[in-house]
Parts: C-alpha cells; structure tokens; sequence
C-alpha cells in the first residue's frame, strides 16, 4: 500500500519517520509539501519522493493529510479532483472532522480521522482513530498499521475527539511545562542547570514507567512517596493553595473548546 504524506510539518515528518523506521518500503512512501527547501531536506533524509500535492494524491492508495486545520479547505480543494473511490484519506488535523472531508473529495473515497501525538518521533506515540460515515474494517486496520509504527493506537468514537486531543495531541506541551518550571525550581534552589535537568527528567522517565509497569492509580503511587509530616506532603499542600488540579481542567476544557473551534473554520 502506497502512502502520500502532505504536509511535512512536525507532525507530517513524524509520522514519515515512524514507517520509515517500521520498514515500509521507501518507494512506497511520498511527501506533499509546498516549500522547496523542506522538500529537499525530506528528500536527502528519507530518500522519499517529494511530488506536488496533486500528484501524490492521484498515486497514493492512502492520502494522510497532515497540515494546519486552517489550510485542509484549501489543500482538499485541491487534491480533490485527483481523488477516487476506493483511496482512504486521513486526517491528523485538530478539529477537523471526518464529515468536513467527506463533503470535500469524491464519494467511495473513505475518511479516517487521527489525533496523534509528537511523542511518535520516539516512537512512544499515541494516536487514537474514528472512521467516517464510509469506512470499512479494512480503512481502520490501515490507519492502525500506520500509526501503530508510532506508538499506541485507541480507536475511539469521533464526539470523543475534542477531548482527546485536549489530552493526548496537546498533552505533551504540558508535562513539558511541567518539567520545565520543576528545572527552573531546581534551579532556584541552587542545584546547577544540568543537574537539575537531569534529575527532573530521570524522575518523569521513572514514574511514566512506575505507572505503565504497576498499572496502579496515580493516587496509591503518590501516597507512597507521600511520607508524614514529610517533604511531599508540604509540597502538594502548595500545589492544592495554588489550584494546580483546577488550573489543568481549566487549561483542558480550553484545549477542546479550542478544537471545536477549528471545526468550524477560525
Ligand atoms: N504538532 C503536534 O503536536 C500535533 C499536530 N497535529 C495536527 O497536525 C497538523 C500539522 O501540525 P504541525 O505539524 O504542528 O504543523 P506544521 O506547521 O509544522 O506543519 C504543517 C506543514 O504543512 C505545510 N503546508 C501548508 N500548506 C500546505 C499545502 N497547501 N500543501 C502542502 N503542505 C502545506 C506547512 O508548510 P509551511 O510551513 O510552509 O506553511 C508545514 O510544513 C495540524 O493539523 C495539527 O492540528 C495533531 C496532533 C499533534
Ligand atoms: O496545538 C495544536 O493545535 C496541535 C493539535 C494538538 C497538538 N498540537
């Protein structure tokens, strides 16, 4: 099966990268992008052919569609008249729904919607899937084949999206914040930058695993650093004073308003 990945932003190359690296055949691999200079660089990288979007639309049986929500009216105006039934079209764009794309290309042409993560550049991904009104079993187990080379794949209802990508698409962003404002804590309290960095890191590396390994609550896993009277204790007293939980539900419903927003075209 042949894929076009157009638009080759972050997500688009990590995407490419992830089948490159699942061992799917290059020559079956094209990238759609509009500036030359990226295109090259995809080119000397890859070894994959960079076509315009039309034509790689015309060649590929899988068309994944990877650029901004505000530009997929155009891009699909675009590739449109190069599309057939029988192609599967996937979208990774926030927002974007599978009926906006199935009003836009010819009918027998089966949609996937995909909200990914930037975590897949490491291969630690995590994508959930919803078909279109005209998607068969077959359209499904492709998107997941192709996702699953990033990573984890959940197939999910599509009224889950919104929220989906409020956690898993934008979450990244967050526990990045996260680990940056405990470095610069870190570093305020006198430890040396890399120092800091390094044990910020390794702690967030250990406690991902604790919680993948022991499948336990983070409520049993936390109170079991929590000793009393004790450090923790005075620490998460700090974090309740300062609405840290009411400031992540805040900043999660704003994430889905958000994408409901680009659904509707601002
Ligand atoms: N980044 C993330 O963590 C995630 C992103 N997504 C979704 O992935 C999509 C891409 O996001 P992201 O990779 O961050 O954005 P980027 O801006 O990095 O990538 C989009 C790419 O598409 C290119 N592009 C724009 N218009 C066209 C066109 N007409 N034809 C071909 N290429 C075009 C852009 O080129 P140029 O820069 O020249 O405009 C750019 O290289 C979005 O829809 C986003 O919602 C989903 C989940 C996570
Ligand atoms: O910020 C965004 O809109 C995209 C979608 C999810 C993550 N990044």
């Amino acid at each position: 099966m042949s894929t076009a990945i157009i638009g080759a932003g972050v997500m688009g190359e990590a995407l490419l990268s992830g089948l490159v690296r699942a061992g799917r055949r290059v020559d079956q691999l094209m990238v759609g992008e509009k500036r030359a200079e990226r295109a090259q660089e995809l080119e000397e990288r890859y070894g994959v052919s960079v076509l315009s979007n039309r034509e790689a639309a015309a060649k590929a049986d899988t068309v994944a569609l990877v650029v901004k929500p505000q530009d997929m009216d155009e891009v699909l105006g675009e590739i449109a008249p190069d599309l057939r039934a029988g192609q599967l079209v996937v979208s990774l764009a926030a927002g974007i729904t599978t009926a906006f794309i199935e009003a836009r290309v010819p009918e027998g042409v089966a949609v996937v919607r995909v909200m990914p993560n930037t975590p897949a550049l490491v291969d630690e991904g995590m994508a959930a899937i919803s078909p279109g009104s005209h998607c068969a079993e077959e359209h499904l187990a492709e998107v997941e084949s192709l996702m699953a080379s990033t990573g984890k794949v959940l197939r999910i209802p599509e009224k889950q999206m919104d929220a989906v990508t409020a956690i898993s698409g934008s979450g990244p962003a967050y526990i990045f914040f996260v680990v940056e404002s405990m470095v610069e804590a870190g570093v305020h309290l006198g430890l040396p930058r890399s120092t800091s960095t390094d044990l910020v890191v390794q702690t967030l590396i250990g406690s991902a695993a604790m919680l993948r390994e022991t499948g336990d609550h983070p409520v049993v896993l936390r109170e079991q650093v929590t000793s009393p009277g004790g450090t923790t204790a005075s620490a998460l007293r700090e974090l309740e004073i300062h609405r840290v939980r009411a400031a992540f539900l805040a900043a999660m419903e704003a994430a889905r308003n958000r994408s409901r927003e680009l659904a509707e075209g601002s």
